[in-house]
């Protein structure tokens, strides 16, 4: 078991065990195909599965770089190897429904990792969030590595859902909080090959939390994003 701390906070699950067999794997696996994009903003052309870094200007200072949303479609899943995938989470550790069903089915070992750190922390997770690394990936098998991101937007889920205006002012936060975990472990990592590549994100709150797109869509826009080194967001969805 290895944790990984910043400022006494968990940053990533704690069971995210094993770190050298998920770190340095010399591994070859096919990449999947892009999905199709549809560019919905002025990103430069075909910004495609790379997701834009931060730089420095001549000073050597860091240049603000809002975060930018490009919207795709395709599926969601069929991501690069080292993406983050980010989505939006209760608090009561369920992913019964929507994308997080999915989730579950697909990596059902970061599903207990969520569920184990809602048990401890419950309702405190509101606004935060939990970097999940790619534990159902193993050397050669089919689950690609894909780190997960959780975003605690609601602490409740169906009817107890919190309102659209809390959902949508928990985002902001737990977004600087991923990014600032997906951040920390980039700079930790051993390795190229243990490194987060790119995130894609759902429309995050769309679904069954009911909040409208273009309103969680405009809060996240106004991240910093050269703060964390990740400047580009790839929202995916189905076609
Ligand atoms: N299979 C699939 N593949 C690809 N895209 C899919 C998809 N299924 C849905 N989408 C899209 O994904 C976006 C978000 O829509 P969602 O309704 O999922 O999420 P949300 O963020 O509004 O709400 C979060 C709560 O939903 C869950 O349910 P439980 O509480 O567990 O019951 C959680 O745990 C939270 O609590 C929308 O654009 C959907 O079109």
């Amino acid at each position: 078991m290895r944790v990984f701390t910043m400022q006494s906070e968990s940053v990533v699950s704690k069971t995210s065990s094993n770190l050298s067999s998920i770190a340095c794997e010399q591994e070859h696996v096919a990449q999947p195909p892009p999905s199709k994009r549809r560019k919905t903003s002025n990103a430069e052309s075909d910004i495609g599965c790379t997701t834009k870094t931060a730089s420095a200007n001549d000073n050597g200072e860091s240049e603000v770089m809002r975060l930018e949303i490009i919207e795709a479609t395709g599926d969601f899943f069929d991501a690069p190897q080292n993406t983050l995938l980010v989505h939006a989470c209760n608090c009561e550790g369920s992913w019964g429904a929507g994308i997080a069903k999915a989730f579950k089915q697909k990596y059902p070992k970061a599903y207990k990792e969520y569920a184990n750190h809602c048990d401890e922390l419950h309702h405190g997770l509101i606004g935060k969030a939990q970097l999940i690394l790619p534990v159902d990936h193993e050397k050669n098998s089919k689950v690609p590595k894909h780190f997960i991101g959780c975003l605690y937007t609601s602490r409740g889920k169906g009817r107890r859902k919190d309102s659209a205006t809390s959902i949508l002012g928990a985002s902001k936060p737990a977004m600087n909080d991923l990014l600032t975990k997906a951040k920390a472990w980039n700079e930790k990592a051993a390795c190229d090959e243990d490194k987060i590549k790119e995130v894609r994100m759902c429309k995050i709150n769309s679904g069954l939390f009911a909040v409208p797109w273009d309103k969680t869509k405009a809060a996240l826009e106004t991240i910093n994003g050269s703060n964390y080194g990740f400047v580009t967001i790839e929202v995916v969805s189905p076609g």
